[in-house]
């Protein structure tokens, strides 16, 4: 199978390919000397290999297990890996490799972005959502007990390889909760990928469909594309958190139950509904976020007594500003603009729209 790069604004590269291994060491650069390789339980296997091929390459190389999951993104955790990092003597000529999904590379993003103010990482993404998406663009960050994502830092990486096999052990709905991010970039600038979901949905389900391969490349391009140019989320960027305000809040409020592409699964639904009743968005196209997400197995609606809770998460998102909401939504399909400060009763009606009919007290989808 080939290999494709592609360059996030000329400063480092997306290398996505199979059996990738050998670039790693060039990512890393020869000027390191120690790199601690940073994967969760489940990925020590992976993680152990990439150590190996470091050491076979000179690198004094140390891999460090954290938590599965969201359990990772802590300040504990973030801790621990310092305790390491310092244990070993990591020097700004030092470096980190994370090896995982987007809660690894979120948290190992981070450790690197703060140890002695910054070190290099190179990123190892082994989901669908952290190849397409977390892994790219140096957005890097730990939640806190009131939030999801509140604590972080811009830190791009030094490079990412995407080795599709990784995706071979994935389990099928993290494999499509990593679509739910794919779609967020069909919606807002490529929907070229919403042809090819709706064209073949089955088929897009799995690691080794006909069509895997573009949509990853093609949603690599929308995110290189909009962070090259607002890396610090100035403006443009934002629309990259399409979905995010509402799916966020779920998350939290599910105490991480739900994984995150799931939650801007129903968050990208609560946005399209926001917007038809904001008046900006048809019905035909709140039909096609729902129709799409359906068609690959995410949910589209959520309980429906959770609003004092939703609220409350939705005001802590990084684009509130004061007491100001702001959400992103679209005018017509690839058309993001910003709807700031909706009436409190839109809100709320919009939460009926995805609100399934559930009794107080059980879940009905995640
Ligand atoms: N920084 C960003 O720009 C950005 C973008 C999107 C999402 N995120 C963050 O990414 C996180 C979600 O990432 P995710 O969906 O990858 O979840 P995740 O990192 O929690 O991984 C999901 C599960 O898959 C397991 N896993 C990973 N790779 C595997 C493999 N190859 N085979 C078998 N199991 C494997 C993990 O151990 C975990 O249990 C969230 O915390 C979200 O906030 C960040
Ligand atoms: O890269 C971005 O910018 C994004 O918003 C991508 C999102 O998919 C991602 O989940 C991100 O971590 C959310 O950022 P946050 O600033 O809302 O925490
Ligand atoms: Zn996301």
């Amino acid at each position: 199978m080939s290999t494709t790069r592609i360059s996030v604004g000329g400063d480092y590269d997306v290398v996505i390919g199979t059996g990738l291994l050998e670039e790693l060491p060039g990512l890393v650069g020869e000027s390191v000397q120690r790199v601690l390789v940073v994967h969760p339980r489940a990925l020590a296997a992976t993680g152990e290999g990439v150590r190996e091929a470091l050491v076979a390459k000179g690198f004094e190389a140390y891999a460090a297990e954290v938590p599965d999951a969201e359990e990772a993104k802590t300040s504990q955790v973030a801790a621990f890996l310092w305790g390491v990092l310092g244990q070993a003597g990591f020097t700004r000529s030092d470096a980190i490799v994370s090896v995982g999904g987007g809660a690894t590379t979120d948290l190992a993003g981070f450790v690197a972005a703060t140890w002695l103010r910054g070190i290099k990482v190179v990123h190892v993404p082994t989901t669908l959502l952290a190849m397409v998406d977390a892994a790219v663009g140096g957005k890097t960050g730990i939640n806190t007990p009131e939030g999801k994502n509140l604590v972080g830092a811009f830190h791009p990486p030094a490079g990412v390889l995407c080795d599709l096999a990784t995706l071979e052990t994935l389990p099928p709905h993290d494999f499509v909760a990593g679509l739910a991010e794919v779609v967020k970039c069909g919606f807002i600038a490529d929907p070229v990928i919403l042809d090819v979901v709706e064209a073949d949905p089955e088929g897009v389900k799995r690691p080794d469909g006909a069509h895997v391969r573009e949509l990853i490349e093609r949603a690599i391009r929308v995110k290189a594309d909009v962070v090259s140019q607002d890396l610090k989320e100035a403006d443009l960027r934002e629309i990259l958190n399409y979905g995010h305000t509402f799916g966020h809040a779920v998350e939290q409020v599910e105490r991480y139950a739900f994984r995150h592409g799931a939650a801007v699964s129903i968050g990208m639904v609560y946005v399209a509904e926001l917007a038809r009743l904001a008046g900006k968005m048809d019905d035909a196209l709140v039909d096609r976020h729902r129709s799409i997400l359906g068609s690959l197995g995410l949910p589209v609606s959520y309980r429906g007594d959770k609003w004092p809770q939703l609220l409350d998460a939705m005001k802590r998102d990084k684009k509130s500003r004061g007491s100001l909401l702001r959400f992103v939504v679209l005018s017509g399909l690839a058309r993001p603009v910003r709807l700031e400060g909706p009436d409190p009763a839109l809100l709320q009606a919009a939460y009926a729209e995805v609100s399934a009919d559930v009794r107080p007290g059980r879940v009905s989808l995640g």
